[in-house]
């Protein structure tokens, strides 16, 4: 199958997608500060500012609450660590999507991608807890053939084990399977992986510009894949 891509990238030959979920299809940054503000009243801390969350988002959820643990200041992270993730899952599953809207285009760019007969994969960091309750909020689920979360496998993005891993789920070559995704976390992940990535703008890239990073296109919309 051929995806047209909007200049400067030539159309891809490729037999499948794998999607990210956080900052790709799902701006989920109201979830995260909200279930992390509630982890941190139950542990008495003083809450985080959803702006400075934004750049700790990305490798999952332990790097993320250890981040915004040391960012408030907790005196001894490890020792407080496993409570927090337990207050956090609590108060996460509570609220799942509810603080999170699709990005303008997905829909549009995922019935192009449906369409066109492409074999489909979510491939997020985020626990498969979270991602699974996630996509069914928001209508998602539909498109996928299989969901992969952070804790699916040994190790993460930016590793490139699950791509490679998706990869075999979907039966597709990675050479010939794109990764949708909105960090360098993915990029880094699909050139380890040998797959080719497509880069969206508005997502999370740890506060660094997104356009610096090697990929074969960056959209502003995943409805750029209809045209
Ligand atoms: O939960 C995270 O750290 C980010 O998840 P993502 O891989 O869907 O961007
Ligand atoms: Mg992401």
């Amino acid at each position: 199958m051929k995806l047209n891509l909007p200049t400067p990238a030539a159309a891809l030959d490729i037999d499948a997608v794998m999607v990210d979920l956080d900052g790709t299809m799902v701006n989920t940054l109201g979830d995260f500060a909200e279930a992390l503000n509630r982890m941190l009243a139950d542990l008495s801390l003083p809450a985080i500012a959803p702006q400075a969350i934004e750049n700790m988002v990305g490798k999952g959820s332990e790097n993320l609450i250890r981040s915004v643990l040391a960012h408030v200041g907790a005196a001894d992270i490890d020792a407080v660590y496993q409570q927090a993730w337990l207050r956090y899952e609590h108060h996460y599953l509570a609220i799942n999507g509810q603080f999170a809207d699709l990005y303008p285009g997905v829909l549009e760019g995922l019935q192009a991608l449906q369409s066109m007969g492409l074999r489909m994969a979510c491939l997020t960091n985020k626990p498969l807890s979270f991602a699974q309750p996630l996509l069914a909020a928001k209508g998602l689920d539909g498109f996928f053939d299989c969901v992969f979360g952070g804790d699916s496998f040994p190790r993460k993005k930016p590793d490139p084990m699950p791509l490679i891993e998706t990869c075999k789920a979907l039966g597709s070559e990675p050479a010939r399977t794109l990764m949708v995704g909105d960090s360098s976390n993915d990029a880094q992940a699909a050139h380890a992986a040998g797959c080719p990535v497509v880069l969206m703008t508005y997502g999370y890239n740890h506060g660094e510009p997104i356009t610096a990073v090697d990929a074969k296109a960056h959209l502003h919309s995943l409805a750029q894949f209809a045209v």
